[in-house]
């Protein structure tokens, strides 16, 4: 069993109010047959595609952020995020679709699926009915889960089949990443809430925020598992 990651106070206490649902999103059989080797790969490309289509809408958040940003801290974050994901993450997914015949139009105009549709469309909402901790609560277990499935699966995966996704996320640059995010959400929570923040009376709301994106989380897998 590997311990928690250390990425901050918000995500050890955001982590733990939502344990059950951390537990099943981390633990997803998606994200067991990709370390073990059994997702088909025919699975792991229809989650590759619908992943494209969701880093789009995910991206759009993160600008969002640079709006809802209080703090030049916070608006660089957010678009050094929105630069990584249009000009890297994204381009990662190209290449391993192309690799399988898939073009970038077919990436562009895939069709979308409501699981994916639902989870990208919540954060958004998230963001522009809310404030900068609420969009960002909507946003970090997407960040932090997937750093968390990187490490469990580096230690506890026993095969090569997705070893270069696993590495993606196992790795020190994404790694330090999620270091960053925790850093500069812990810094937020302060500036807006107090050091006290967990007893705040606006933090269960954030909690809850943060708990249905990581179901959403859970919804996305399961589209995976389904399959095309
Ligand atoms: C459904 C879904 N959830 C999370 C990620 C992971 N992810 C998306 S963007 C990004 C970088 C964040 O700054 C990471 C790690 C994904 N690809 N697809």
């Amino acid at each position: 069993m590997t311990n928690a990651p250390d990425y901050g106070r918000a995500f050890a206490a955001w982590r733990k109010a939502s344990e059950t649902s951390w537990r099943d999103y981390t633990r997803h059989d998606f994200v067991n047959g990709l370390g073990d080797g059994t997702l088909p790969r025919a699975n792991f490309i229809h989650y590759l595609i619908q992943d494209y289509v969701y880093l789009i809408h995910y991206s759009r958040a993160w600008a969002l952020g640079v709006v809802k940003a209080e703090t030049l801290d916070e608006m660089q974050l957010c678009s050094a995020t929105v630069d990584a994901l249009v000009n890297g993450e994204m381009q990662l997914h190209v290449q391993t679709c192309a690799r399988d015949g898939i073009s970038e139009a077919q990436l562009f105009s895939a069709a979308e699926e409501p699981e994916n549709m639902a989870y990208t469309r919540y954060v958004l909402e998230a963001g522009f009915s809310g404030g900068f901790l609420d969009l960002m609560a909507a946003l970090a277990p997407c960040v932090w889960g997937y750093g968390e499935i990187g490490a469990i699966l580096a230690n506890e995966g026993s095969s090569e089949t997705y070893r270069k996704w696993i590495d993606t996320y196992a790795g020190d640059d994404y790694q330090t990443a999620c270091v960053n995010v925790g850093k500069l959400l812990d810094q937020a929570l302060i500036a807006r809430l107090g050091d006290d923040f967990e007893n705040s009376p606006s933090w269960p709301a954030l909690c809850k925020k943060f708990e249905t994106a990581t179901r959403l989380e859970i919804g996305f897998w399961d589209m995976g598992m389904r399959g095309a």
